[in-house]
């Protein structure tokens, strides 16, 4: 496919369904494929507590029944239909199971459902070209972080966190214009983020998450666990590299012993820890951590965050993004890409073996 000139901006409309399995969201942008050239609206369906321990049941599974794909399409349907309009959708999915090492990954959802539903095109299945040719298949924010970082003006490198369900970093170097080019970005999962301790609140108060990092920061880390999981030789593999959700399950057994402020605040050290251990594999010193996902509003995951670095650590928000949908903005950036001919990943973001567009494109019936 032939990439289309500058300018044909179109408003996309991107949606996540992430792995710590709160809820649909979905943003419009306004892109064409290269520059952000606007922000539009953006809406979250989440989860009840019955779906959510539907999707559980998926977790680790390679195939799921329909009752959970209707609810995936269901949920996307529902919060796509809270926007105001848009061209194009980018439908990531939800992912059930990741493997790169066996180069399988299964993201649940079909995207014909949505370009039927919705009247327009849809891209889907980001990941698995991109696993063909020997990349990770993840992380893919990447090429969206590069084209923020140019959009809010960054001159020197800067780095992106997301902190999920699983962690992922991104170092962007905005000097280099084209994101699939050598030196432009450096990306991988950095460990495990909020998945932890979500299933800790879960399993023993039955909540969906450690609200403000309040339970963490009322206990005493467990430093001896956090070295122990710190040992994993994930952190000496040289990047890019990815995780599956579930990668650090061990780590509720170590800390099964522990009180219950005990065991949220290891496993909230544990996820700190491994985003230091990431900085070293940076470059340069970005000149800034821009964190976003979820994790960002857990003052005590923050705090431990900023302690163990060496840049300074500002949610996404001070540079006027939107740190609760960036995700699902990127997945609306990534589909502007695939329609116009234009890569999604590149050696140094997942490590393919050259810079290639994923991405399945369903067009509704004329
Ligand atoms: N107020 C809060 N206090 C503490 N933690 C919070 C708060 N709000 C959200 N979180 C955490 O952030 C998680 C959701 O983050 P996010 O939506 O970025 O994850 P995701 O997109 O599902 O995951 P991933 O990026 O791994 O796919 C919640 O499950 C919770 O752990
Ligand atoms: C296989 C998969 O869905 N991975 C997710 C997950 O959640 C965070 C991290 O692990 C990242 O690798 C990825 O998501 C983001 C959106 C990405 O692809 O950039």
């Amino acid at each position: 496919m032939q990439g289309r000139g500058k300018g044909e901006a179109i408003r996309v409309a991107g949606c996540m369904s992430g792995t710590s399995l709160d809820g649909v969201d979905v943003a419009t942008i306004l892109t064409d494929g290269r520059e952000i050239l606007g922000f539009g609206d953006s809406a979250c369906r989440p989860y009840g507590a019955r779906e959510q321990a539907l999707l559980r049941e998926g977790l680790g599974t390679w195939e799921v029944g329909p009752e959970i794909t209707e609810l995936i399409e269901t949920a996307h349907a529902e919060a796509l239909s809270q926007l105001e309009g848009f061209d194009l959708i980018g439908f990531h999915g939800q992912t059930f199971n990741h493997a790169p090492e066996a180069g399988r990954t299964f993201q649940a959802g079909d995207g014909a459902v949505l370009a039927e539903l919705f009247d327009v095109p849809v891209v889907w299945d980001f990941r698995s070209a991109d696993m063909r040719l020997g990349g990770q298949g993840a992380p893919l924010a990447p090429f969206y972080h590069h084209a923020l970082a140019r959009h809010i003006g960054a001159t020197a490198p800067v780095a992106f966190l997301n902190m999920g369900g699983v962690g992922n970093i991104t170092w962007a170097d905005p000097s280099v214009a084209d994101p699939a080019a050598p030196g432009a970005l450096l990306a991988f999962d950095t460990g495990p983020a909020n998945a932890p301790v979500n299933d800790l609140v879960a399993a023993r108060l039955g909540l969906a998450f450690d609200a403000g990092g309040a339970l963490a920061a009322r206990g005493t880390p467990e430093m001896e666990i956090v070295a122990a999981g710190l040992a994993n030789p994930y952190f000496f593999r040289m990047p890019p590299k990815s995780l599956d959700r579930n990668a650090f399950h061990g780590l509720l057994e170590a800390v099964a012993p522990l009180s219950d402020a005990d065991a949220a605040a290891t496993l909230t050290a544990f996820s700190a820890a491994a985003v230091a251990r990431a900085m070293d594999h940076c470059p340069t010193p970005p000149a800034v951590l821009h964190v976003t996902g979820g994790g960002r509003h857990n003052a005590t995951l923050m705090a431990m965050i900023a302690a163990a670095v060496d840049c300074p650590v500002r949610p996404v928000e001070e540079a006027g993004l939107d740190g609760d949908m960036l995700e699902a903005q990127a997945f609306a950036y990534l589909a502007a890409r695939v329609i116009a001919g234009l890569p999604t990943s590149a050696p140094g973001t997942t490590g393919v073996r050259a810079a290639i567009g994923g991405g399945r494109i369903s067009r509704p019936a004329a």
